[in-house]
């Protein structure tokens, strides 16, 4: 069911400092930001040969991430995006087989202009998954 790994996702403390780490030091290609007021994040994405790394920092209040940084103020990694075909159908098997999906279970339009959902963390060993639907 799942296809490439779309992206990992690092929330970061400062997203300028981020940007500057992987452009300047790290010499990789880095979107500019894009505010998501409705995933209440501020996000770029450094473009990599085989994956992209998604530097996240909250927007507005409420933000899905703010608990994240505040038990991790130093920042990390917050979740992994993987391709899926068909989300709704990814998300009722997930569900049938007793997986969490987040939110009300409909999907939302992502960074990408795409469909994504989330799967609670502590179903797949503490790690936030993150599915985006990716024609092929
Ligand atoms: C840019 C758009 C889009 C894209 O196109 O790529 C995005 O990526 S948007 C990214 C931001 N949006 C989301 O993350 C939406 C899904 N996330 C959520 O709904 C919540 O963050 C959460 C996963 C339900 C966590 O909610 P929170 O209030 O922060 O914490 P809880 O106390 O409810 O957490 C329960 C439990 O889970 C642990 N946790 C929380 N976040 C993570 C994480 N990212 N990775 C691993 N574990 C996580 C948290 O520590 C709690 O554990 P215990 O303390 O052991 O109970
Ligand atoms: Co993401």
């Amino acid at each position: 069911m799942i296809g490439r790994l779309n992206h990992v996702a690092i929330a970061v403390p400062d997203l300028d400092a981020g940007i500057r780490k992987y452009r300047d030091m790290l010499g990789a290609d880095v979107s500019a930001p894009q505010d998501l007021p409705e995933h209440g994040v501020t996000v770029v994405f450094v473009q990599l040969e085989n994956t992209k790394i998604e530097l996240l920092h909250p927007l507005g209040e409420g933000s899905p991430i703010a608990g994240f940084l505040e038990k991790n103020p130093s920042g990390g990694i917050h979740h992994m995006c993987f391709e899926v075909e068909d989300i709704r159908a990814a998300a009722k098997k997930l569900s049938d087989e007793g997986a969490r999906v987040l939110g009300d279970g409909e999907p939302k339009i992502g960074a990408h202009g795409l469909p994504v959902l989330f799967l609670h963390p502590k179903d797949f060993d503490g790690t936030l998954i993150e599915l985006e639907e990716v024609a092929v």
